[in-house]
């Protein structure tokens, strides 16, 4: 299980208070809220890497970590950077043997970019990088995954790869995942529930459908936002979020 319990973090000011969430194993949790409100900074808090300035993490010993920053000068082969993931199981002076390699192709397999593994990972694209990335958090073997913002930089074809490794994820239920997002649709695809954090003091946490809501999302983003059910005729229903720019719903 991840969470937090009362938790918050001061830089300065709070960039969050009392905030208590947790997700087991076979859940979901996606985070959203506008630039600069903290969500990575609570992502951040959440793997350890922020202390807390109140309340307390859950956490177990290893979490597979996905940070915002893709970039690297390091010409390591993406084989090895996958691998990399391997690192806190072996030690300080352990070396990564056949079963670490095997490890890391079946989580580059499992995120389809099988493709990418002998290549340096310095010359893939911000997109590439980032599905190499969550490849490296799933061969941890970690039961948590956190994720920071994992599509921000993936077309749509690898929005919809990442969605479908958290669903196979979340089917196998042995990971407890939050991610963050600024894609309410992703959130409504595969989340179970949702963090909207409101703002520093605030912030609405439960179901994925009943809280991303017109009200709650209008709110976060302090513009129009609709959200629409449309029935499609192949059976089913399309949800659909709908912000209005420029005075547009678009
Ligand atoms: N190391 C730091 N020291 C002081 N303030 C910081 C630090 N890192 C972030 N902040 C501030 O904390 C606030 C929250 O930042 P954070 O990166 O968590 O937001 P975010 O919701 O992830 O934003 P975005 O959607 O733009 O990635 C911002 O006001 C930011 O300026």
């Amino acid at each position: 299980m991840i969470g937090l319990e009362n938790a918050g973090v001061r830089r300065g000011r709070w960039i969050f208070s009392d905030v208590s969430f947790a997700v087991e194993p076979g859940q979901t949790l996606a985070v959203l809220g506008p630039n600069g409100r903290g969500k990575t900074t609570l992502i951040k808090a959440l793997a350890g890497l922020v202390p807390l300035a109140a309340g307390r993490r859950i956490a177990p010993p290893l979490i597979g970590y996905v940070s915002q920053a893709i970039g690297s000068d390091i010409p390591y082969r993406v084989l090895d950077v996958v691998v990399m993931g391997r690192a806190l199981r072996l030690g300080l002076f352990g070396a990564p043997g056949a079963a670490d390699y095997r490890a890391a192709l079946d989580a580059l397999e499992q995120v389809g970019a099988a493709q990418f593994a002998e290549r340096p990972f310095d010359r893939l694209s911000g997109g590439e990088r980032q599905i190499v990335l969550l490849a490296r958090a799933l061969a941890t073997g970690s039961s948590a995954l956190v994720l920071d913002e994992p599509a921000s930089a993936l077309d749509l074809a690898y929005q919809n790869r990442l969605l479908a490794v958290l669903r196979d994820l979340k089917t196998a239920g042995r990971h407890a995942i939050l991610f963050s997002t600024h894609l309410p649709q992703h959130a409504l695809s595969v989340a179970d529930d949702a963090l909207l954090m409101m703002d520093a003091a605030s912030h609405v946490v439960g179901p994925v459908r009943t809280v991303l809501d017109e009200t709650n999302l209008t709110a976060l983003y302090g513009l129009p936002v609709r959200r629409l059910s449309l029935s499609i005729d192949s059976g089913g229903t399309i949800e659909a979020v709908v912000p209005m720019f420029g005075g547009v719903y678009a």
